[in-house]
């Protein structure tokens, strides 16, 4: 990791889902600075969860770098790449993917045991787990809770503290307000942004919605950074 890197770069990268319909993506250069908020727009099916899957590590490039931090992720063999993914990129899911038997605490928890460096950041970290969900507007006594007893905006601001939990450098959220209505959106992106401002986080959030635009320091649309070739089933 290189502390005064791009948060994230792409240059000259392709990459190709094979199978029943075949669906290749070319991005000839994207830079986010460290510190950014950048929304990423386009159409459903243009690739955006691809774009995030390639940022994560979860599939690799055919060709290109990925770069998160100043390292390539193709350097990296698979056990490598969860690792440091675990270490430095907070990650907030559209069906926030939260353990629905185990606690909130529990939940919040998740990210640090593949991550000592994040682990060591987060402190004591039941109390820091509480702090967070305070910050968000959760009541703390919320983290005894299991996560199935949890209302779809409680669900969602729990996915944002694990994510956020020992201040991982980069912050991917994939359509994180696609469950709410309007007012609950902009509550909740207010807190989610007062959370990255205070923690100098970067966040690359994926969005239908181009009327969230206003809110980030950039928007990137799909068809403008990519190249897209699908094929029919
Ligand atoms: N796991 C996968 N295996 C094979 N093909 C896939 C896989 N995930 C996505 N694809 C293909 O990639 C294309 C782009 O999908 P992707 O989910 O990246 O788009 P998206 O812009 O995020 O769409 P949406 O907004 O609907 O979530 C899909 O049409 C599909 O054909």
């Amino acid at each position: 990791m290189t502390d005064d890197a791009p948060a994230l770069s792409l240059r000259d990268v392709r990459f190709r889902w094979r199978g029943r319909a075949p669906f290749s993506l070319q991005i000839p250069e994207v830079i986010i600075a460290q510190g950014e908020k950048v929304l990423l727009l386009g159409d459903s099916g243009s690739g955006k969860s691809t774009l995030l899957s390639l940022v994560c590590g979860t599939v690799v490039a055919e060709s290109g770098e990925v770069r998160v931090m100043g390292t390539d992720l193709s350097d990296l063999s698979s056990g490598r790449r969860d690792g440091f993914r675990a270490e430095h990129v907070g990650v907030i899911f559209q069906q926030f993917n939260l353990l629905p038997f185990a606690s909130v605490l529990d939940n919040i928890l998740l990210p640090l045991r593949f991550a000592p460096n994040r682990r060591t950041r987060a402190g004591a970290t039941r109390e820091t787990a509480t702090d967070l969900c305070r910050a968000l507007s959760l009541p703390s006594a919320i983290v005894a809770a299991r996560a199935a007893e949890l209302s779809v905006g409680q669900q969602q601001r729990v996915a944002v503290a694990r994510a956020l939990i020992g201040r991982p450098p980069l912050l991917i959220a994939d359509e994180p307000t696609s469950a709410l209505d309007a007012g609950s959106q902009t509550a909740f992106l207010d807190l989610l942004f007062e959370q990255v401002e205070a923690h100098a986080m970067t966040l690359l959030m994926v969005s239908h919605d181009a009327r969230l635009s206003s809110r980030f320091d950039r928007v990137l649309h799909m068809d403008e950074i990519a190249t897209v070739e699908r094929q029919a089933a």
